[in-house]
């Protein structure tokens, strides 16, 4: 079995916490000869700024850059709220997105059949939900330049953020979309404001082209308001969603809660496959942050960042069985009736971070 390079990067608040079950899981993956992982961890987000005065230092991009796939935990907390805005510890993770290519963010809500009760929404509407959302992430308002805030000297601030997409960009973040949905149930929805935004009228049309080539996929455009709308209103009628950097940001957050809890929703962001190798570069985080709120307690979920090692297997090593297993472990421990508080019932007694990483890789052994 060849060596693959994990770079653990865990971040800030909860990071630390949900990626030392990871850290368990890979230790245990190699004692019992499934994988052979070399790993070697980083700092990104508040930690790195206290550190090197960077979100990232240029060395952990480095490792991140060579890396066969990077494990991420989540950065930020109000201890960073003043910091210059160039070195918010955001800025790391935005940076990791941009210099490492990963134009395409999968985020599936599936609901678990255990948590139907869990939801924001009646079990009825959530029963046997799986949605991905394919989010564009190297591109739109959150790179665009201008990017600025000038000062008009008459007491008013003028603030800038540019929305900006190609061609090129759009169309290989649809073919994605469009792959994905051919192994599932063949339907796209994309998202866009082609009703007041230039770039939304160029997803229109690219996005209407690329359908075109996919004649086997159902393929419908939906106005971004209106998708949040139909998501809490009837969320089965979706199955894979396409959209840009911030409405993909905004709409996943939503799908989380049908699923029960933020701390369930994982994230692959993938590169292109490169010409030689065929490989691509790739992070796989949770979609939450570090909730600073509940940091330092021990009573974070771990699924998100278990769920996200999950789709590394899946995503960056075709380790399929593997994969398969893992997410059976969390929905094993689920029907068992383990809760983190997130997601806990009413009356239930919840468990902390450990006992449920315990739980999953003691469901993943047996
Ligand atoms: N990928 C990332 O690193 C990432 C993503 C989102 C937000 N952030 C950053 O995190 C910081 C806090 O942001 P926020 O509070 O808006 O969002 P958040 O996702 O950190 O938390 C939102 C709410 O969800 C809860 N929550 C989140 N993950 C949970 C888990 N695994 N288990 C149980 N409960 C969980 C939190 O306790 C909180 O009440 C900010 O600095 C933000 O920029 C980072
Ligand atoms: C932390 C932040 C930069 C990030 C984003 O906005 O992309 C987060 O909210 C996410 O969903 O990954
Ligand atoms: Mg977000």
């Amino acid at each position: 079995m060849a060596t693959q390079n994990l770079f653990l990067l865990p971040g800030d608040g909860i990071g630390t916490e949900i990626m030392a079950e990871v850290q368990k899981l890979i230790d245990w993956l190699n004692a019992n000869g499934k994988t052979d992982f070399a790993t070697d961890t980083g700092l990104v987000g508040g930690c790195a700024y206290d550190k090197h005065g960077a979100a990232i230092s240029e060395e952990d991009m480095a490792k991140a850059l060579k890396a066969d796939a990077v494990i991420f935990g989540a950065v930020g907390g109000p201890k960073w709220d003043n910091v210059p805005y160039e070195v918010r510890p955001e800025a790391g993770l935005l940076r990791l997105r941009k210099d490492l290519g990963l134009f395409a963010n999968l985020r599936p809500a599936i609901c678990y059949p255990a948590l139907a009760d869990a939801s924001s929404l009646k079990r009825e509407l959530v029963e046997g939900l799986d949605i991905l959302i394919v989010r564009e992430l190297t591109g739109g308002v959150y790179f665009g330049e201008p990017k600025e805030i000038t000062d008009l000297g008459n007491g008013q601030k003028r603030a800038v953020d540019t929305q900006v997409y190609e061609t090129y960009e759009i169309d290989r973040i649809a073919r994605v979309a469009f792959d994905l949905a051919g192994t599932r149930s063949k339907k796209v929805h994309m998202a866009d404001k082609k009703n007041v935004m230039k770039s939304g009228v160029l997803w229109s049309e690219v996005v209407a082209s690329v359908a075109k080539d996919f004649p086997a996929i159902k393929y419908e455009h939906i106005l971004a308001d209106n998708a949040a709308m139909q998501l809490v209103r009837n969320p089965k009628q979706f199955d894979v969603m396409v959209t840009d950097n911030l409405f993909g940001d905004i709409l996943s957050d939503a799908a989380a809660m049908l699923t029960g809890s933020l701390g369930m929703l994982p994230s692959a962001s993938l590169g292109a496959p490169d010409a030689a190798t065929g490989k691509r570069k790739a992070l796989y985080e949770p979609v939450h942050g570090s909730a600073p709120d509940i940091a330092g307690k021990g009573i974070a979920n771990p699924i998100a960042m278990i769920a996200s090692f999950a789709m590394a297997l899946r995503y960056s090593f075709n380790m399929i069985e593997l994969a398969d297993k893992l997410e059976a472990a969390i929905a094993g421990v689920l029907a068992d009736g383990l809760r983190t508080g997130d997601i806990a019932q009413d009356g239930k007694k919840t468990v902390g971070t450990e006992e449920m990483g315990a739980a999953i890789l003691a469901k993943l052994a047996a």
